[in-house]
């Protein structure tokens, strides 16, 4: 994303794009029924065919600049403990390394990074801290499977979590094919995901059950249960 600073002083501070911040529970993933505090950043480098969340990538999107320390400092007015940095991809903000350096000071809260997978995270695992990635493998009927960065999967490990949003039997089988193929139930947390009305999650089950796979789960997301599943902010 394009490079954006703010003057304090003589010091230059980084400013990132935000297009919401709201607390809800965390309606996916290792989480999910908990509490939460959301940052959504603008802009994302791909373009699934079933994202939700298209509005926040397109360009005259509205957003907030708001520096390392605004952020930091409305997740601490929350009281909120997990933070969920989404987007759009928040992994390719200008100076996010900085961002999660900053919340390495806060002792209290664990940050979870959503993530596409197609950004290589071997620098922001690095860097250590309180953070946890979910990272999507983009399976065929998102139209971004050729974007993923399989190398990433030398660096998750059971604090994080792999997630696939399925909306086929197609898509199904490449689950299967990758779990197996990187052994990704052994290194960490595995999720099966619907892509949300276009598959029936019942036979997420099925297909669970024929193929033996002990280790995964599978998430609906509770948010699409809770509230209208087109509104935003929860
Ligand atoms: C909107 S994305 C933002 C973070 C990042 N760009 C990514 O794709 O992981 C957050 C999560 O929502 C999931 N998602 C997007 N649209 C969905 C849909 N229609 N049904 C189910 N999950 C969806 C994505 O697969 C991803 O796991
Ligand atoms: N409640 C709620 N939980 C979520 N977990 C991940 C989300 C996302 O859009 O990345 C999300 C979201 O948009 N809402
Ligand atoms: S990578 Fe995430 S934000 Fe980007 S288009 Fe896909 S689901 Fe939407
Ligand atoms: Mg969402």
């Amino acid at each position: 994303m394009e490079n954006i600073h703010r003057k304090k002083g003589n010091t230059v501070v980084s400013t990132y794009r935000v297009v919401e911040r709201f607390i809800s529970i965390n309606g996916e993933a290792a989480r999910a029924g908990e509490l939460a505090v959301f940052i959504r950043f603008a802009g994302c480098n791909l373009d699934c065919g079933y994202c939700d969340t298209k509005w926040a990538n397109e360009a005259g999107v509205p957003y907030e600049e708001l520096t390392e320390d605004e952020i930091i400092d409305y997740v601490r007015r929350t009281k909120v403990k997990n933070v969920t940095l989404t987007g759009g991809e928040p992994l390719i903000q200008k100076d996010i390394d900085k961002l999660l350096l900053a919340f390495e000071l806060e002792d209290d809260v664990r940050v979870e990074i959503e993530t596409n997978g197609s950004v290589d995270i071997a620098e922001f695992k690095a860097l250590g801290g309180n953070v946890s990635y979910t990272l999507d493998y983009k399976c065929p009927s998102s139209g971004m499977e050729n974007d993923m960065c399989l190398a990433n999967y030398n660096y998750i490990d059971k604090n994080d979590s792999v997630k696939f949003v399925v909306g086929s039997q197609e898509d199904l089988e490449k689950c299967f094919e990758i779990v197996r193929e990187y052994a990704l139930d052994e290194k960490t947390r595995v999720f099966i995901s619907p892509v949300y009305g276009s598959i029936d999650p019942a036979d997420i089950v099925d297909f669970m059950i024929e193929n033996d796979m002990n280790d995964v789960k599978l998430q609906l997301q509770l948010h699409k249960f809770i509230w209208d599943p087109e509104e935003r902010g929860v």
